[in-house]
Protein backbone atom coordinates (compact mmCIF):
# COMPACT_ATOMS: atom_id res chain seq x y z
CA UNK A 1 0.00 0.00 0.00
CA UNK A 2 1.19 3.31 -0.90
CA UNK A 3 1.66 5.75 2.19
CA UNK A 4 3.18 9.16 2.85
CA UNK A 5 3.65 11.09 5.87
CA UNK A 6 5.31 14.10 6.55
CA UNK A 7 7.05 16.15 9.54
CA UNK A 8 8.31 18.95 10.53
CA UNK A 9 7.40 23.12 11.95
CA UNK A 10 6.87 25.93 9.50
CA UNK A 11 10.11 27.69 11.16
CA UNK A 12 12.26 24.80 11.83
CA UNK A 13 15.25 23.14 10.31
CA UNK A 14 13.36 21.22 7.60
CA UNK A 15 10.41 19.53 6.37
CA UNK A 16 10.43 16.01 5.56
CA UNK A 17 8.53 13.47 3.27
CA UNK A 18 8.07 10.00 3.99
CA UNK A 19 6.63 7.40 1.02
CA UNK A 20 6.32 4.14 1.50
CA UNK A 21 5.32 1.23 -0.97
CA UNK A 22 6.42 3.14 -4.32
CA UNK A 23 7.60 0.18 -7.05
CA UNK A 24 11.32 0.16 -7.89
CA UNK A 25 12.57 1.98 -11.14
CA UNK A 26 10.24 4.98 -11.52
CA UNK A 27 12.54 7.81 -12.80
CA UNK A 28 12.64 10.86 -10.25
CA UNK A 29 15.80 13.74 -9.45
CA UNK A 30 15.81 15.82 -7.10
CA UNK A 31 15.29 18.58 -10.05
CA UNK A 32 12.24 16.83 -10.68
CA UNK A 33 11.03 18.15 -6.94
CA UNK A 34 12.54 21.46 -6.78
CA UNK A 35 10.80 22.26 -10.18
CA UNK A 36 7.10 21.60 -8.25
CA UNK A 37 7.83 22.91 -5.15
CA UNK A 38 9.02 26.26 -7.56
CA UNK A 39 5.69 26.11 -9.12
CA UNK A 40 3.99 26.34 -5.35
CA UNK A 41 5.37 29.26 -4.40
CA UNK A 42 3.84 31.03 -7.50
CA UNK A 43 1.00 33.15 -7.24
CA UNK A 44 -0.03 36.63 -7.26
CA UNK A 45 -1.07 37.57 -3.89
CA UNK A 46 1.32 35.67 -1.68
CA UNK A 47 3.70 37.28 0.88
CA UNK A 48 6.81 38.21 1.68
CA UNK A 49 8.10 34.85 3.02
CA UNK A 50 7.47 33.15 -0.84
CA UNK A 51 10.18 35.87 -1.81
CA UNK A 52 12.83 35.49 0.76
CA UNK A 53 12.64 31.74 1.22
CA UNK A 54 14.18 28.77 -0.25
CA UNK A 55 13.21 25.08 -0.86
CA UNK A 56 15.96 23.26 -0.17
CA UNK A 57 15.55 19.67 -1.64
CA UNK A 58 17.98 16.70 -0.87
CA UNK A 59 16.69 13.21 -1.01
CA UNK A 60 17.94 10.86 2.20
CA UNK A 61 16.87 7.47 0.20
CA UNK A 62 14.90 5.63 -1.61
CA UNK A 63 16.03 6.70 -4.82
CA UNK A 64 19.73 6.02 -6.45
CA UNK A 65 21.08 7.36 -9.93
CA UNK A 66 17.70 8.99 -10.55
CA UNK A 67 15.63 5.99 -10.08
CA UNK A 68 12.98 4.91 -7.03
CA UNK A 69 15.08 1.86 -5.49
CA UNK A 70 11.44 0.33 -4.11
CA UNK A 71 11.80 1.07 -0.57
CA UNK A 72 10.54 4.00 1.59
CA UNK A 73 11.71 7.12 -0.14
CA UNK A 74 12.60 9.72 2.63
CA UNK A 75 13.26 13.66 0.96
CA UNK A 76 14.02 16.30 3.12
CA UNK A 77 13.37 20.27 2.32
CA UNK A 78 15.85 22.62 4.02
CA UNK A 79 13.97 26.00 5.58
CA UNK A 80 16.26 28.19 4.49
CA UNK A 81 15.13 30.60 6.83
CA UNK A 82 16.03 28.39 9.38
CA UNK A 83 18.77 30.38 10.99
CA UNK A 84 16.56 32.92 12.64
CA UNK A 85 14.86 30.47 14.24
CA UNK A 86 17.28 28.08 15.31
CA UNK A 87 17.26 29.41 19.52
CA UNK A 88 13.14 29.53 18.97
CA UNK A 89 12.39 26.46 17.46
CA UNK A 90 15.37 24.32 19.02
CA UNK A 91 14.41 21.15 19.25
CA UNK A 92 16.81 20.66 22.62
CA UNK A 93 16.01 22.60 25.69
CA UNK A 94 17.98 26.40 25.79
CA UNK A 95 18.62 28.52 27.69
CA UNK A 96 15.63 30.28 28.95
CA UNK A 97 17.68 34.22 29.05
CA UNK A 98 18.33 33.47 25.24
CA UNK A 99 14.94 33.31 24.43
CA UNK A 100 13.64 35.86 26.59
CA UNK A 101 15.99 38.32 24.31
CA UNK A 102 14.18 37.47 20.91
CA UNK A 103 11.24 39.64 20.50
CA UNK A 104 10.22 36.63 18.04
CA UNK A 105 9.48 34.19 21.28
CA UNK A 106 6.73 36.36 22.72
CA UNK A 107 3.94 34.11 23.45
CA UNK A 108 0.87 34.41 21.11
CA UNK A 109 -1.72 34.76 22.89
CA UNK A 110 -4.34 36.56 20.62
CA UNK A 111 -5.47 33.48 18.46
CA UNK A 112 -6.63 34.28 14.66
CA UNK A 113 -10.19 33.28 13.78
CA UNK A 114 -10.19 30.74 11.12
CA UNK A 115 -6.65 29.34 11.84
CA UNK A 116 -5.82 26.59 14.37
CA UNK A 117 -4.56 28.45 17.32
CA UNK A 118 -7.57 28.56 19.98
CA UNK A 119 -8.87 25.07 19.54
CA UNK A 120 -5.05 23.78 19.37
CA UNK A 121 -3.79 25.69 22.58
CA UNK A 122 -6.87 24.23 24.59
CA UNK A 123 -6.46 20.63 23.09
CA UNK A 124 -2.82 20.45 23.73
CA UNK A 125 -2.30 22.47 26.37
CA UNK A 126 -0.52 25.59 25.14
CA UNK A 127 -0.32 29.15 26.76
CA UNK A 128 1.51 29.95 23.11
CA UNK A 129 0.18 29.48 19.81
CA UNK A 130 3.31 28.95 18.73
CA UNK A 131 3.88 25.36 18.77
CA UNK A 132 0.34 25.00 17.07
CA UNK A 133 0.71 27.49 14.24
CA UNK A 134 4.14 25.81 13.41
CA UNK A 135 2.85 22.54 12.65
CA UNK A 136 -0.95 24.11 11.74
CA UNK A 137 0.90 26.43 9.09
CA UNK A 138 0.34 25.25 5.34
CA UNK A 139 4.54 25.06 5.33
CA UNK A 140 3.70 21.91 5.46
CA UNK A 141 2.52 21.38 2.07
CA UNK A 142 5.87 21.55 0.42
CA UNK A 143 6.10 18.10 2.00
CA UNK A 144 3.27 16.80 0.49
CA UNK A 145 4.26 18.34 -3.05
CA UNK A 146 7.84 16.60 -2.57
CA UNK A 147 5.81 13.22 -2.21
CA UNK A 148 3.48 14.05 -4.78
CA UNK A 149 6.06 14.46 -6.82
CA UNK A 150 7.49 10.89 -7.12
CA UNK A 151 3.15 9.75 -7.82
CA UNK A 152 3.29 11.96 -10.42
CA UNK A 153 6.25 10.83 -11.98
CA UNK A 154 5.21 7.31 -11.49
CA UNK A 155 1.63 7.82 -12.92
CA UNK A 156 3.40 10.17 -16.52
CA UNK A 157 5.98 6.70 -16.26
CA UNK A 158 2.92 3.77 -16.37
CA UNK A 159 0.06 5.36 -17.87
CA UNK A 160 1.35 8.56 -20.01
CA UNK A 161 -1.36 10.34 -17.71
CA UNK A 162 -0.53 14.18 -16.94
CA UNK A 163 -2.09 16.00 -13.47
CA UNK A 164 -3.04 19.23 -14.50
CA UNK A 165 -4.63 22.26 -12.28
CA UNK A 166 -6.27 25.56 -12.90
CA UNK A 167 -7.53 28.24 -11.10
CA UNK A 168 -11.55 28.44 -11.27
CA UNK A 169 -12.21 31.55 -9.40
CA UNK A 170 -11.00 33.68 -6.58
CA UNK A 171 -12.93 34.95 -4.17
CA UNK A 172 -16.33 36.68 -5.97
CA UNK A 173 -14.13 36.71 -9.58
CA UNK A 174 -16.15 35.80 -12.31
CA UNK A 175 -16.02 31.92 -12.29
CA UNK A 176 -14.00 30.16 -15.13
CA UNK A 177 -16.06 28.39 -17.79
CA UNK A 178 -14.76 26.62 -21.01
CA UNK A 179 -12.90 23.24 -21.63
CA UNK A 180 -10.97 21.44 -18.80
CA UNK A 181 -6.88 21.95 -19.60
CA UNK A 182 -4.90 18.89 -20.85
CA UNK A 183 -1.21 18.12 -19.50
CA UNK A 184 0.57 20.49 -22.55
CA UNK A 185 -1.67 23.00 -21.16
CA UNK A 186 0.67 23.09 -17.82
CA UNK A 187 3.04 25.73 -18.93
CA UNK A 188 0.57 28.30 -20.07
CA UNK A 189 -1.03 27.78 -16.73
CA UNK A 190 1.95 28.12 -14.88
CA UNK A 191 2.78 31.29 -16.57
CA UNK A 192 -0.61 33.03 -15.48
CA UNK A 193 -0.03 34.49 -12.13
CA UNK A 194 -3.23 33.63 -11.12
CA UNK A 195 -2.86 30.21 -12.55
CA UNK A 196 -5.31 30.52 -14.73
CA UNK A 197 -6.71 29.13 -17.82
CA UNK A 198 -8.10 32.00 -19.50
CA UNK A 199 -7.38 35.50 -19.83
CA UNK A 200 -10.84 37.27 -18.40
CA UNK A 201 -10.80 35.12 -15.47
CA UNK A 202 -7.39 35.79 -15.03
CA UNK A 203 -8.17 39.34 -15.16
CA UNK A 204 -11.15 39.07 -12.90
CA UNK A 205 -8.63 37.46 -10.49
CA UNK A 206 -6.38 39.96 -10.24
CA UNK A 207 -8.62 42.84 -9.70
CA UNK A 208 -10.28 40.56 -6.76
CA UNK A 209 -6.52 40.26 -4.90
CA UNK A 210 -5.99 44.09 -5.77
CA UNK A 211 -9.24 45.01 -4.31
CA UNK A 212 -8.59 42.74 -1.56
CA UNK A 213 -4.82 44.10 -0.81
CA UNK A 214 -6.09 47.39 -0.55
CA UNK A 215 -8.94 46.78 1.94
CA UNK A 216 -6.56 45.01 4.13
CA UNK A 217 -8.38 41.77 3.52
CA UNK A 218 -7.42 37.96 2.21
CA UNK A 219 -9.08 35.65 0.10
CA UNK A 220 -9.69 31.89 -1.16
CA UNK A 221 -11.22 30.60 -4.39
CA UNK A 222 -12.03 27.37 -5.98
CA UNK A 223 -9.43 25.39 -7.68
CA UNK A 224 -9.62 22.38 -10.35
CA UNK A 225 -8.07 19.15 -10.83
CA UNK A 226 -7.61 17.33 -13.94
CA UNK A 227 -6.17 13.78 -14.91
CA UNK A 228 -6.33 12.54 -18.06
CA UNK A 229 -5.04 9.32 -19.22
CA UNK A 230 -5.83 6.89 -16.60
CA UNK A 231 -7.70 3.51 -17.30
CA UNK A 232 -10.91 2.37 -15.99
CA UNK A 233 -10.90 0.56 -12.80
CA UNK A 234 -9.11 2.34 -10.13
CA UNK A 235 -11.00 2.55 -6.73
CA UNK A 236 -13.38 0.64 -6.38
CA UNK A 237 -17.54 0.33 -5.26
CA UNK A 238 -16.74 -2.42 -3.26
CA UNK A 239 -16.99 -0.30 -0.06
CA UNK A 240 -16.73 3.59 0.85
CA UNK A 241 -13.60 3.58 2.25
CA UNK A 242 -12.32 2.03 -1.03
CA UNK A 243 -14.25 4.43 -3.58
CA UNK A 244 -11.85 6.88 -5.15
CA UNK A 245 -13.88 9.57 -4.54
CA UNK A 246 -14.19 9.57 -1.32
CA UNK A 247 -10.35 8.99 -0.86
CA UNK A 248 -9.80 11.80 -3.03
CA UNK A 249 -12.30 14.16 -0.63
CA UNK A 250 -10.38 13.33 2.11
CA UNK A 251 -7.40 14.00 0.73
CA UNK A 252 -8.08 17.33 -0.63
CA UNK A 253 -10.10 18.44 2.28
CA UNK A 254 -7.00 17.18 4.59
CA UNK A 255 -5.33 20.78 3.06
CA UNK A 256 -5.11 23.45 5.23
CA UNK A 257 -8.15 25.62 4.47
CA UNK A 258 -10.05 23.39 1.87
CA UNK A 259 -13.98 23.02 3.19
CA UNK A 260 -15.05 21.76 0.00
CA UNK A 261 -14.87 19.23 -2.72
CA UNK A 262 -16.84 18.52 -6.12
CA UNK A 263 -16.53 15.44 -7.95
CA UNK A 264 -17.13 16.21 -11.90
CA UNK A 265 -20.53 18.98 -12.09
CA UNK A 266 -21.20 18.09 -8.37
CA UNK A 267 -23.42 20.88 -6.67
CA UNK A 268 -24.55 21.77 -10.25
CA UNK A 269 -25.57 17.95 -10.72
CA UNK A 270 -28.03 17.72 -7.96
CA UNK A 271 -29.88 20.40 -9.68
CA UNK A 272 -30.32 18.98 -12.61
CA UNK A 273 -32.83 15.57 -13.59
CA UNK A 274 -31.40 12.85 -14.11
CA UNK A 275 -31.51 12.77 -18.29
CA UNK A 276 -29.24 15.99 -18.22
CA UNK A 277 -27.01 15.05 -15.18
CA UNK A 278 -25.41 11.90 -16.62
CA UNK A 279 -22.62 10.64 -19.33
CA UNK A 280 -24.39 8.59 -22.15
CA UNK A 281 -22.91 5.34 -23.05
CA UNK A 282 -22.56 4.92 -27.02
CA UNK A 283 -20.40 2.02 -29.09
CA UNK A 284 -17.53 3.59 -30.84
CA UNK A 285 -14.85 2.47 -32.98
CA UNK A 286 -12.48 1.39 -30.13
CA UNK A 287 -14.25 0.88 -27.25
CA UNK A 288 -16.96 3.26 -25.70
CA UNK A 289 -17.88 6.76 -26.29
CA UNK A 290 -18.79 9.42 -23.49
CA UNK A 291 -20.19 12.64 -25.63
CA UNK A 292 -19.66 14.59 -21.93
CA UNK A 293 -18.01 14.24 -19.02
CA UNK A 294 -20.71 15.47 -15.81
CA UNK A 295 -19.20 12.81 -13.87
CA UNK A 296 -15.78 13.64 -13.57
CA UNK A 297 -14.72 10.36 -14.77
CA UNK A 298 -15.88 8.47 -11.76
CA UNK A 299 -18.72 6.23 -11.39
CA UNK A 300 -19.85 3.52 -8.62
CA UNK A 301 -16.13 5.00 -6.83
CA UNK A 302 -14.15 3.99 -9.67
CA UNK A 303 -12.39 5.59 -13.05
CA UNK A 304 -14.52 5.19 -15.93
CA UNK A 305 -11.91 6.23 -18.70
CA UNK A 306 -13.13 9.77 -18.87
CA UNK A 307 -10.46 12.52 -17.44
CA UNK A 308 -10.86 12.63 -13.65
CA UNK A 309 -12.02 16.02 -12.70
CA UNK A 310 -12.27 17.35 -9.17
CA UNK A 311 -12.22 20.87 -7.59
CA UNK A 312 -11.66 21.97 -3.66
CA UNK A 313 -12.63 25.35 -2.23
CA UNK A 314 -10.75 26.88 -0.09
CA UNK A 315 -11.44 29.42 2.78
CA UNK A 316 -10.20 33.02 2.65
CA UNK A 317 -6.34 32.96 4.64
CA UNK A 318 -7.35 33.39 8.60
CA UNK A 319 -4.58 35.63 9.44
CA UNK A 320 -6.49 39.03 8.16
CA UNK A 321 -4.31 42.30 7.82
CA UNK A 322 -7.46 43.92 9.18
CA UNK A 323 -6.88 42.13 11.84
CA UNK A 324 -10.47 40.28 13.37
CA UNK A 325 -11.44 40.59 16.77
CA UNK A 326 -10.85 37.61 19.31
CA UNK A 327 -9.88 37.27 22.95
CA UNK A 328 -6.29 37.59 24.79
CA UNK A 329 -6.16 34.05 26.20
CA UNK A 330 -4.06 35.45 29.05
CA UNK A 331 -6.10 37.98 29.97
CA UNK A 332 -9.38 36.72 28.70
CA UNK A 333 -10.11 40.65 27.48
CA UNK A 334 -11.42 41.38 24.10
CA UNK A 335 -8.26 41.68 21.93
CA UNK A 336 -7.19 41.74 18.05
CA UNK A 337 -6.08 38.81 16.13
CA UNK A 338 -2.35 38.34 15.84
CA UNK A 339 -1.33 39.54 12.65
CA UNK A 340 2.55 39.95 11.36
CA UNK A 341 2.30 38.54 7.94
CA UNK A 342 0.53 36.58 5.49
CA UNK A 343 -0.74 35.85 2.10
CA UNK A 344 -3.77 37.79 1.08
CA UNK A 345 -4.44 34.62 -1.44
CA UNK A 346 -2.90 31.53 -1.67
CA UNK A 347 -5.37 29.65 -4.01
CA UNK A 348 -3.07 29.01 -6.97
CA UNK A 349 0.08 27.53 -4.71
CA UNK A 350 -2.79 25.67 -2.91
CA UNK A 351 -3.84 24.23 -6.61
CA UNK A 352 -0.25 22.73 -6.91
CA UNK A 353 -0.76 21.04 -3.42
CA UNK A 354 -4.00 19.30 -4.91
CA UNK A 355 -2.58 17.80 -7.59
CA UNK A 356 -0.38 16.31 -5.56
CA UNK A 357 -2.72 15.21 -3.26
CA UNK A 358 -4.91 13.91 -6.23
CA UNK A 359 -1.27 11.88 -7.72
CA UNK A 360 -1.12 10.36 -4.04
CA UNK A 361 -4.32 9.31 -3.99
CA UNK A 362 -4.52 8.09 -7.75
CA UNK A 363 -1.03 6.30 -7.45
CA UNK A 364 -2.00 4.32 -4.35
CA UNK A 365 -5.14 2.92 -6.32
CA UNK A 366 -3.48 2.09 -9.05
CA UNK A 367 -0.80 0.02 -7.43
CA UNK A 368 -3.60 -1.91 -5.23
CA UNK A 369 -4.97 -2.39 -9.07
CA UNK A 370 -1.90 -3.54 -10.81
CA UNK A 371 0.07 -4.20 -7.88
CA UNK A 372 4.61 -4.99 -9.09
CA UNK A 373 7.53 -4.26 -7.18
CA UNK A 374 9.38 -2.76 -10.18
CA UNK A 375 7.80 -0.36 -12.80
CA UNK A 376 8.45 -3.12 -15.40
CA UNK A 377 6.18 -5.40 -13.61
CA UNK A 378 3.42 -2.81 -13.32
CA UNK A 379 3.60 -1.90 -16.97
CA UNK A 380 2.94 -5.78 -17.51
CA UNK A 381 0.33 -5.63 -15.69
CA UNK A 382 -1.18 -2.71 -17.04
CA UNK A 383 -0.66 -3.77 -20.26
CA UNK A 384 -2.45 -6.91 -19.80
CA UNK A 385 -5.42 -5.66 -17.87
CA UNK A 386 -5.59 -3.37 -21.58
CA UNK A 387 -5.33 -6.29 -23.44
CA UNK A 388 -8.38 -7.76 -21.87
CA UNK A 389 -10.74 -4.48 -22.14
CA UNK A 390 -9.56 -4.24 -26.00
CA UNK A 391 -11.01 -7.64 -26.66
CA UNK A 392 -13.88 -6.95 -25.55
CA UNK A 393 -17.36 -5.23 -27.62
CA UNK A 394 -17.26 -2.75 -28.67
CA UNK A 395 -14.42 -3.35 -31.47
C1 LIG B 1 -0.69 27.16 0.22
C2 LIG B 1 -1.33 27.73 1.44
C3 LIG B 1 -0.82 28.91 1.99
C4 LIG B 1 -1.39 29.46 3.13
N1 LIG B 1 -0.89 30.62 3.64
C5 LIG B 1 -1.43 31.14 4.77
C6 LIG B 1 -0.93 32.35 5.35
O1 LIG B 1 0.01 32.97 4.85
N2 LIG B 1 -1.53 32.80 6.48
C7 LIG B 1 -2.59 32.15 7.06
O2 LIG B 1 -3.10 32.58 8.07
N3 LIG B 1 -3.09 31.02 6.53
C8 LIG B 1 -2.53 30.50 5.41
N4 LIG B 1 -3.04 29.34 4.89
C9 LIG B 1 -4.22 28.74 5.49
C10 LIG B 1 -3.96 28.13 6.83
O3 LIG B 1 -2.96 27.17 6.77
C11 LIG B 1 -5.31 27.58 7.29
O4 LIG B 1 -6.24 28.62 7.35
C12 LIG B 1 -5.26 26.95 8.64
O5 LIG B 1 -4.54 25.72 8.56
C13 LIG B 1 -6.63 26.66 9.18
O6 LIG B 1 -7.38 26.03 8.19
P1 LIG B 1 -8.21 24.74 8.50
O7 LIG B 1 -9.36 25.16 9.34
O8 LIG B 1 -8.63 24.19 7.20
O9 LIG B 1 -7.20 23.84 9.16
C14 LIG B 1 -2.49 28.80 3.73
C15 LIG B 1 -3.00 27.61 3.18
C16 LIG B 1 -2.45 27.08 2.04
C17 LIG B 1 -3.01 25.81 1.46
C1 LIG C 1 5.70 29.26 4.46
C2 LIG C 1 4.67 28.92 3.71
O1 LIG C 1 3.36 29.31 3.92
C3 LIG C 1 3.03 29.89 5.15
C4 LIG C 1 1.69 29.32 5.50
C5 LIG C 1 1.10 30.02 6.64
C6 LIG C 1 -0.06 29.38 7.30
O2 LIG C 1 -0.48 29.90 8.35
O3 LIG C 1 -0.59 28.39 6.79
C7 LIG C 1 1.56 31.25 7.05
C8 LIG C 1 2.68 31.96 6.39
O4 LIG C 1 3.87 31.75 7.12
P1 LIG C 1 4.48 32.94 8.00
O5 LIG C 1 3.47 33.19 9.05
O6 LIG C 1 5.79 32.44 8.52
O7 LIG C 1 4.64 34.10 7.04
C9 LIG C 1 2.92 31.41 5.00
O8 LIG C 1 4.09 31.97 4.46
C10 LIG C 1 4.82 28.09 2.52
O9 LIG C 1 3.79 27.80 1.90
O10 LIG C 1 5.98 27.69 2.22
Amino acid sequence: MLRWITAGESHGPALVAMLEGMVAGVEVTSGDISEQLARRRLGYGRGARMKFEADKVTIIGGVRHGRTLGGPIAIEIGNTEWPKWETIMSADPVDPELLAGQARNAPLTRPRPGHADYSGMLKYGFDDARPVLERASARETAARVAAGTVARNFLRQVFGAEVVSHIISIGASDPYVGPEPEGKDLDAIDASPVRAFDKTAEESMIAEIEAAKRDGDTLGGVVEVVVHGLPVGLGSFTSGADRLDSRLAGALMGIQAIKGVEVGDGFETARRRGSAAHDEITPGADGVLRSTNRAGGLEGGMTNGEALRVRAAMKPISTVPRALATVDMSTGEEAVAIHQRSDVCAVPAAGVVAEAMVALVVAQAALEKFGGDSLAETLSNVEHYRKGIAARPPR
